[in-house]
């Protein structure tokens, strides 16, 4: 456990500036008086960008390397051509940091309105690849802009990339009370990506035997994280499956705006980095109307990565206090942040 905690904060576009002040709210008013929180703010994003044409520049990726933690809101913005942020900024940091574990978990907390049919108990979470799959940046196009324009994305699955997030996501598995731990890929069509996926899944498994395992092909576990949640507990797959299946996790199990996510490090040479699974969300951005819990849970997600426990459990239990009592009254991002530091501070 850390007595003093030093934070870089990207709030980035959109909503990410709104939302992540209040993740700063709750997590000062969640610490104890003996650790000190130091912050620095990054100012990365589509003002940046616009300003001096930068994302991330490397003395910067450099200096970050030097906190404990990164807390970031969201980036990518309308004005700004689409990828420019999200892989020069984004996956930069990810990548440069060996961000290998994106750990994403799903619960169902009292009184959310999910659309799922039955009011299904769901308490699962999805351990996605961080580093490789089709988000590698493996690809290219020849005959660009002419109707023979040829595009190619090529997924990276390293033996040792796959290898290492399969042997956390069963760690975490036998960790948990049903120990169970489920493959998501598209074996049948991705062949070798597959072959290399299943393969590293069984071989670890056999030093798992208490993690009972199962495998669905990516389409098939669509339908059943709408028809039968309740039947995942740790799901490991790669980058880009991992990013759509935890949207729609986040849809079933009570909206977009209450899904953390942590970018782990699990060896820690590089600092993680705690960010909501949305995006920039500029349709909403500037009217305070976002939710800012899923942020507000990130840095759960964070204290609980540093060592900070019974901080970690506070939040979780201010969300779901908070999240019973809310009601149908709509809030400001800033009244949602101030009741939940409210009730973390205790
Ligand atoms: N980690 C990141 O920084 C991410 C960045 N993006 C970027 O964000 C931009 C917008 O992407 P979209 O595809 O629109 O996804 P998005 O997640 O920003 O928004 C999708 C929908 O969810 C709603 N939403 C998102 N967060 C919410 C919150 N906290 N409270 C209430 N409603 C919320 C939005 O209003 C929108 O209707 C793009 O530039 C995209 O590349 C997208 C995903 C992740
Ligand atoms: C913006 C992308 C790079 C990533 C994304 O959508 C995500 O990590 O959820
Ligand atoms: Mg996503």
């Amino acid at each position: 456990m850390t007595r003093s905690i030093s934070l870089a904060v990207i709030p980035g576009d959109g909503i990410g500036p709104e939302v992540v002040a209040q993740g700063l709210k709750v997590l000062t008013a969640v610490l104890p008086q003996d650790v000190k929180l130091e912050t620095r703010e990054y100012d990365l994003g589509a003002k940046r960008w616009h300003a001096t044409g930068e994302t991330l520049p490397d003395a910067e990726l450099e200096s970050l390397r030097a906190y404990d933690a990164i807390l970031l809101g969201a980036i990518g913005d309308p004005s700004v051509p689409s990828g420019t942020l999200e892989r020069g900024m984004l996956l930069k940091l990810r990548f440069a940091f060996d961000h290998f574990v994106n750990l994403r978990p799903s619960r169902r907390y009292p009184n959310t309105a999910s659309p799922l049919a039955g009011d299904p108990a769901i308490d699962f979470v999805v351990v996605r690849e961080g580093t490789e799959g089709p988000y590698a940046g493996n690809g290219g196009t020849v005959r660009g802009g002419t109707p023979h324009e040829i595009a190619t994305e090529v997924s990276v699955n390293t033996a040792h990339g796959v290898e290492r997030v399969v042997r956390d996501a069963y760690e975490r598995a036998r960790a948990r009370p049903r120990k169970k731990l489920t493959l998501v890929h598209k074996t049948n069509v991705m062949a070798y990506a597959g072959h290399l996926w299943k393969s590293a899944f069984d071989r670890v498994g056999q030093e798992y035997p208490e993690v009972s395992t199962d495998y669905l092909h990516v389409d098939a576990a669509t339908i059943f994280m709408v028809t039968d949640p309740a039947r995942f507990d740790v799901i490991v797959t790669d980058n880009l499956f991992g990013d759509i299946l935890t949207d729609l996790a986040a849809a079933v199990s009570g909206g977009i705006g209450l899904a953390a996510s942590g970018n782990i490090n699990p060896t820690r040479d590089f600092p993680s980095m705690f960010e909501p699974v949305h995006g920039s969300a500029p349709d909403i951005a500037g009217r305070g109307k976002a939710d800012p819990t899923a942020t507000v849970l990130s840095t759960a997600l964070l204290l609980r990565h540093l060592g900070h426990e019974n901080e970690a459990v506070r939040i979780e239990e201010a969300v779901s206090a908070d999240l019973a009592e809310r009601g149908e009254t709509a809030r400001t991002t800033d009244e949602t942040g101030d009741a939940l530091a409210a009730r973390a501070a205790g």
